[in-house]
């Protein structure tokens, strides 16, 4: 079973937000409480990073973490993976999902149409698209701070218009919890994992 490429998963939720509204806290807490037994998060980033790291001979985990460094190559990283993505539009979505077995994906950093393309085309019934959203005064809160050439370009403005997303999710302190707010999108899934057998 481990090996059976040929078993897809059951929901993919695709996730998508500015820088600082949240994503990778909210996706955390989706994988936490579906367990990591039945959810995984996948990151584009992920692959991107690890080719970019190789080809420049840059400190991976640096790159991965959430501190000042990945923010000095940033603007060459989106250009870097953006000639990548125009040669092969699918390139980054195909390596960071190779190999996840897990019913439940959860991609945390969806910022083109063409990333929510191939999802679509891939798995057509089961994708869904997550927005989340924060105040800008929210954003600056949590570290955020306005950077010509990233904020306005498309790796953070790709979705800003022209999709329908499935859920938008505020996360904000005075928006409703945020458990509330994924129900619809995660609760029911989490109860017919309960109480089915995984084998
Ligand atoms: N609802 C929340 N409650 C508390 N802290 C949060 C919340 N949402 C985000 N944060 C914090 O804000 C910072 C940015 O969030 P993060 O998930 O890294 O954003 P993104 O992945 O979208 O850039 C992190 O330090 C995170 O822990
Ligand atoms: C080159 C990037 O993939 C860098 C992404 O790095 P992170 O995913 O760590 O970014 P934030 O969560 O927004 O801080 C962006 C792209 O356009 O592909």
């Amino acid at each position: 079973r481990a090996t059976d490429r040929a078993s897809e998963p059951e929901l993919v939720l695709v996730f998508s937000g500015k820088r600082k509204s949240g994503k990778d806290y909210v996706t955390n807490l989706i994988r936490d409480r579906l367990g990591s037994e039945v959810c995984c998060i996948l990151r584009l980033s992920g692959p991107l990073k690890l080719q970019y790291a190789q080809e420049h001979g840059l400190d991976l985990d640096e790159l991965l973490g959430p501190g000042p460094y990945k923010e000095q190559y940033r603007a060459d990283m989106i250009q870097w993976g953006e000639t990548r993505r125009r040669q092969d539009p699918g390139f980054f979505c195909r390596l960071a999902t190779r190999g996840a077995r897990q019913p439940v994906w959860v991609v945390s950093d969806a910022r083109r149409l063409s990333d929510l393309q191939w999802f679509w085309s891939e798995f057509p019934r089961q994708t869904r698209c997550v927005r989340i959203q924060s105040s800008e005064k929210t954003r600056k809160q949590r570290g955020w701070s306005f950077t010509a050439g990233v904020d306005d370009a498309e790796s953070e403005c790709g979705l800003d218009s022209g999709v329908e997303f499935d859920w938008v999710i505020t996360n904000e302190a005075d928006a409703p919890s945020l458990e509330e707010q994924l129900e619809s999108a995660v609760t029911h899934r989490a109860d017919r994992h309960k109480h089915t057998p995984t084998n």
